[in-house]
């Protein structure tokens, strides 16, 4: 669903990103994770086309990112950035109505099937109860909620998260992560960054790790977050392990 090749993206006069390759696959859970700065960001943002990609190739749902149009783009991958900031004023529905704009012509109104889409997107992400709110004023973990509400409704084949848990409490993050893992059941890519490394091994099937702006590693989590690995790249110690054979990873402090 996203096949990156040798993806190479300077900003200003750094070299942020060099040599990436990625593939993620229809209904898995893809995780990029690495410390501050090493270029998560970045990657997704040469997806959606804010940052600029200097070399190397990338397909989405088969189709090539450079020449593909924004709305076909649309149509198939929606994201949600860490700016979820929203400056105008809008309701919460008229939000995540904006998630259909791809998928209906110029000026046409919204059609039953695009509000029963939104109500859909709306009910998964817990906001029914604030439809009619003004964004302006909700917190920061609604917000977020909203922004995944939106791209949800877009009804994309590839879900981007930037940080989908920031600024969630501890519920909210393991609803948002438990309807992730079940959108991707449904045959959705998703492919998300997660500073929680423990979050990562829990609900993504496989991981890139990226260090200074290239790949370090990448595969299921628990072969590829070892001991070695967290100390060297995360700066941590930590420890694998499997119960009732799932893995789980105990971190312990700064190694
Ligand atoms: N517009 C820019 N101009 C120059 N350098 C930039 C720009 N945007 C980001 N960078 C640099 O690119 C590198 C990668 O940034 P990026 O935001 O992709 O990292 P990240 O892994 O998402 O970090 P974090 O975990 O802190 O969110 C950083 O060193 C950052 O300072």
């Amino acid at each position: 669903m996203i096949d990156a090749k040798g993806v190479e993206v300077a900003l200003g006069e750094r070299t942020v990103l060099s040599d990436v390759d990625i593939e993620v696959r229809k209904g898995e859970v893809f995780g990029l994770v690495g410390p501050n700065g090493s270029g998560k960001t970045t990657l997704l943002r040469t997806l959606y086309r804010t940052a600029p990609l200097q070399a190397g190739a990338i397909e989405v749902a088969g189709l090539p990112l450079r020449t593909t149009g924004r709305r076909r783009l649309a149509q198939v991958l929606a994201a949600t950035t860490q700016e979820t900031e929203n400056r105008a004023s809008l309701t919460v529905r008229e939000v995540v109505e904006q998630g259909r704009v791809p998928h209906l012509g110029l000026l046409q109104p919204m059609r039953d099937e695009d509000r029963d889409i939104v109500a859909k997107a709306l009910a998964a992400t817990s906001l029914e109860a604030e439809a009619n709110r003004d964004v302006r004023t909700l917190s920061g973990g609604e917000r977020q909620r909203v922004a995944i509400a939106r791209a949800l409704a877009q009804r994309p084949r590839i879900l981007v998260l930037d940080e989908p848990t920031n600024h969630l409490d501890l519920r909210h993050q393991f609803g948002i992560l438990d309807l992730l893992r079940s959108l991707a059941n449904d045959g959705l890519a998703i492919l998300l960054t997660l500073h929680d490394l423990r979050q990562a091994v829990e609900y993504c099937d496989r991981v890139a790790v990226l260090n200074g702006g290239r790949i370090a590693a990448a595969g299921a989590p628990a072969d590829v977050l070892d001991e070695h690995l967290l100390a060297e790249v995360f700066g941590v110690r930590g420890t694998l392990r499997h119960t009732d054979g799932r893995p789980t990873l105990d971190l312990h402090g700064i190694a």
